[in-house]
Order: structure tokens, then C-alpha cells, then sequence
């Protein structure tokens, strides 16, 4: 079946003029075309991309790359210098909530004019209104003047509007995540559940994990340009190994990430179905190993030689939910570092972290490591988590020349599964040793 696209994102550019003094914009209507009293900054450059009905994307990319004004010109609050944006459906932008209220009038008339400014006559607006003002939970407020509202107030009666309005595509700038953490969840909450009704979602955010827990797909952004659009924890890995790479690796880096090919596989290569009786036993299968292990740059440190095993040594990846297990990796240093320490990170199959710890305290390392010294380094673990894959990230920290910085970071370095337990009443991914009980 063909998918339907909900935005269609052709050709986008976006110039700034820059104006060194106010009067110099004045100038430039009075003299217009005479003489140029601006730079240009390009902030978008040619952004192509389809978001398909249904689907969460994410756009990622460092500060001031471009992500907010990709934002507005598709929610249609500023316009392209070049190219096009198709929206099929209604949109609702949560984006600089509150901007667009009065505040002289109180909190209900604003909700009554952002209504009709998103279309709705006053029956739909009335009938509405009681489940905004629940969502937004301000209480008395809602009948002050907006001016005597705090700004998480106004945020969070501009969130329950545009939470409340019938749409079909939510466009959401998580920069705005203002607010406490209860009123944080709820907004999350929110916008799963118009997920999980089958609406699509635009969403921006600097945070892998959130990219990577609500988002099928994500759109990587450098200095206006796109780089990559693809399975979001690929676009992630490639974005976290973009960040830290050093600068004069950056240009090269940016070039592999532009010709990266994009495909539509699991991380993982598919286990032998194998018979029951077999299915409950630790050990080791050789054909568990994750396609692709994503290597940052390193910097005088280089992971080798990764192997879970029981606790008495015996090699496994096939593992039992709360059983002991130690995980090994080796580093070789090549570099004088400092106030070394190493870590490790367990992830789901979506790179969702789990769960890992550091070898010490930021600041209790190992005070001084020698070039060709080789490091062993042991976690020894429990994995309560259900039946299932997971993977492991490992990386060495230490202070260098460039202060402190990973000397080497391995996303995926290895791939366990969890096996199934018979009568195991565990739902979803960790184990809390919750133990049921009925009365009735
Ligand atoms: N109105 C404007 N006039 C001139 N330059 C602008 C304007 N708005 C944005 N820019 C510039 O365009 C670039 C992209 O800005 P944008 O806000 O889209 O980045 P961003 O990726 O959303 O950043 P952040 O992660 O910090 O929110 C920045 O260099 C910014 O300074």
C-alpha cells in the first residue's frame, strides 16, 4: 500500500538579512536596491524531505543549526527564501507557546480567540474548553488577565489549547519542555496518545533518548544543511559520533554521514529459532553479534576484545534474567591520559539507555595512564530485564590536551538476549521483581 505524506519538505532555503544597526534597515526601504545595508546569512540550505502519515520524526542537530526555523516555515509562521512546504491535514505547532496571547484579556478569552485563530467556532470552542481548563490546571487564574500569569502558566494553558484542538499533523519544539516534571509528563503523555491515534508528529529535540524512544525516524541537521534522514538511532549514533568528534576530524566525518546509505534492517542478525529445551540454557551463539558497532574517534585509547561471561569464565550472550554475569573489555592506550575512567551503558533494540555505571567518581580515575599500557576492565552485572535483545555501549573517559573528552566510545560493542522464562508473568522491558497478588 502507498503511504500518504503528511509534509513534504522540497528545496527549503532560508536567508537571514542581517542588519548591523537598526537604521540600517530603515535605510534599506528608503534606498531600496540602491545599496545593500545587510549580510545574508544562510540558515537553511536546500532541505529536502517527506514525513509520511502516521509517523514521528525527529530533527536533531547541534545549537544554531537550523532546527527551529525548519520548524516555523513548516508550521507556516515564517516564510522560505526558497523551495516548498506541502501539510496535509491540520497542523497544531507547539512552539513559543503563549506568544500569540493577549494579556489584557483574561486566560478564557485568550483560549476563545486561539480557538478561532486555529479555526473553531465557539460550539466546538465551548465544548472543548472544559478539558482545557483541566489540562492546564491553572485553577482560578484562567479568568485573571494574562499579564498576572507566570510564564509556566501561559505555557501551560498555550500547551492544553493546542493539546485539545482536533489535528492531524502536531508539530513540537521539546526546548519548550518548561514547566515542572509532573506537568512535563502529562505533555508527554499527551502527545503519545496522539501518536498512538495515528497522528504524525514533527518533534525537535538536542536529546538522543527522546529522539530515539518517540521517533521512527529522525532528520540529522548541520549549519543548515541536512545531512542525513534515517532510522533514528542511526541518525543518533551518527549525530552523538558528529558532537564529539574533533574539529579537524569534522569535515570528513560530515562527508561519510552525507553518504551513508540508508536501509530499513534491525540492528541485529536473526537467531536460529531453536528447539525449547535448548531455549532455557545459557551460552553462547556466534551468530548474536550487532551488524554494526559505531566507533567514535579515538584519542589514545582503543576498546578491544569485548566478551560476556558467567562468573565462573565460561563465554555466554544467551543470558538468564537476574543471574550474574561479568562483562569484559580491554583498552590499549597510546596516549599519556589522565584521571581515567570507563563505563558502560545497556540499551533496547530502539537504543533506548537502560541502565550502565562508570568505574568511579568523576573525579577519583585512575590518576595517570602510560602509553602501551593495556587496561582490563570488568563489570560485573544482573540484567533483570525480559525476554529479549539488548546491547552494550562501552567507552573510556580521561582528561588529554583537549580537557575531558572520550578516548574511545563504542556504541553496540556487544548484543545479548534474555531468555524466555516459562510462566514469566513480566510485561515490557525491566524486571522490577513485582510479585501480583489478588483479593477478591
Ligand atoms: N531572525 C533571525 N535573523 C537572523 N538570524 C537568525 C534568525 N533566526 C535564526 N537565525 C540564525 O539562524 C541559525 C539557525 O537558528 P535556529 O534557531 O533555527 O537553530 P536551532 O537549530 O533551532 O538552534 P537551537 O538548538 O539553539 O535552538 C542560527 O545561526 C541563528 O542565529
Amino acid at each position: 500500500m502507498e503511504r500518504q505524506t503528511a509534509i513534504s519538505v522540497r528545496g527549503v532555503s532560508k536567508i537571514f538579512k542581517i542588519y548591523n544597526k537598526p537604521q540600517d534597515r530603515l535605510k534599506q526601504t528608503l534606498f531600496r536596491g540602491k545599496r545593500r545595508y545587510y549580510t545574508e546569512f544562510s540558515a537553511l540550505n536546500d532541505i529536502s524531505f517527506d514525513v509520511y502519515k502516521g509517523e514521528t520524526i525527529g530533527i536533531i542537530g547541534r545549537n544554531g543549526s537550523g532546527k527551529s526555523t525548519l520548524l516555523q516555515i513548516i508550521a507556516g509562521t515564517l516564510n522560505s527564501s526558497k523551495g516548498t512546504v506541502e501539510v496535509n491535514g491540520r497542523v497544531a505547532a507547539l512552539l513559543e507557546l503563549g506568544s500569540g496571547f493577549n494579556p489584557e484579556f483574561t486566560g478564557r478569552e485568550n483560549v476563545y480567540m486561539n480557538g478561532s485563530i486555529l479555526g473553531l467556532d465557539k460550539e466546538h470552542i465551548d465544548h472543548l474548553y472544559p478539558k482545557i481548563l483541566e489540562f492546564a490546571d491553572i485553577g482560578d487564574f484562567i479568568d485573571q488577565p494574562v499579564k498576572t500569569y507566570s510564564s509556566g502558566m501561559s505555557v501551560r494553558l498555550a500547551f492544553a489549547v493546542q493539546a485539545m484542538v482536533p489535528k492531524e499533523v502536531l508539530i513540537v519544539d521539546e526546548a519548550l519542555a518548561v514547566g515542572d516534571e509532573l506537568f512535563q509528563r502529562k505533555c508527554y503523555a499527551k502527545i503519545e496518545e496522539f501518536k498512538n491515534q495515528g497522528g504524525t508528529i514533527l518533534f525537535v529535540s538536542h536529546s538522543a533518548s527522546s529522539i530515539i524512544e518517540l521517533c521512527d525516524r529522525a532528520v540529522l541537521i548541520d549549519s543548515g544543511e541536512m545531512l542525513l534522514v534515517d532510522r533514528s538511532k542511526k541518525v543518533v549514533n551518527l549525530y552523538q559520533k558528529l558532537i564529539y568528534a574533533p574539529s579537524d576530524k569534522r569535515e570528513r566525518l560530515k562527508e561519510e554521514i552525507r553518504n551513508v546509505v540508508t536501509e530499513d534492517r534491525p540492528n541485529v542478525m536473526v537467531i536460529e529459532k531453536r528447539s525449547n529445551s535448548a531455549d532455557d540454557k545459557e551460552m553462547f551463539d556466534s551468530n548474536l553479534n550487532p551488524i554494526e558497532t559505531v566507533q567514535y574517534e579515538t584519542r589514545g585509547a582503543q576498546i578491544f576484545d569485548s566478551e560476556i561471561t558467567t562468573l565462573s569464565g565460561e563465554k555466554v550472550n544467551l543470558l538468564k534474567t537476574g543471574s550474574r554475569y561479568v562483562w569484559r573489555y580491554y583498552v590499549n592506550f597510546t596516549q599519556e591520559c589522565y584521571n581515567v575512567r570507563f563505563g558502560m551503558m545497556i540499551k533496547t533494540i530502539s537504543g533506548l539507555d537502560l541502565g550502565g555505571a562508570a568505574t568511579s567518581l568523576a573525579s577519583e580515575g585512575i590518576p595517570l595512564v602510560q602509553p602501551g599500557q593495556t587496561i582490563k576492565v570488568e563489570f560485573t552485572f544482573s540484567p533483570r530485564l525480559n525476554a529479549g535483545m539488548y546491547f552494550l555501549n562501552g567507552g573510556v573517559l580521561g582528561i588529554t590536551d583537549d580537557g575531558e573528552v572520550y578516548l574511545d566510545r563504542r556504541i553496540d560493542l556487544a548484543a545479548f538476549k534474555i531468555l524466555q522464562q516459562e510462566g514469566s508473568l513480566i510485561t515490557s522491558t525491566v524486571d522490577f521483581g513485582v510479585t501480583p497478588n489478588i483479593s477478591y
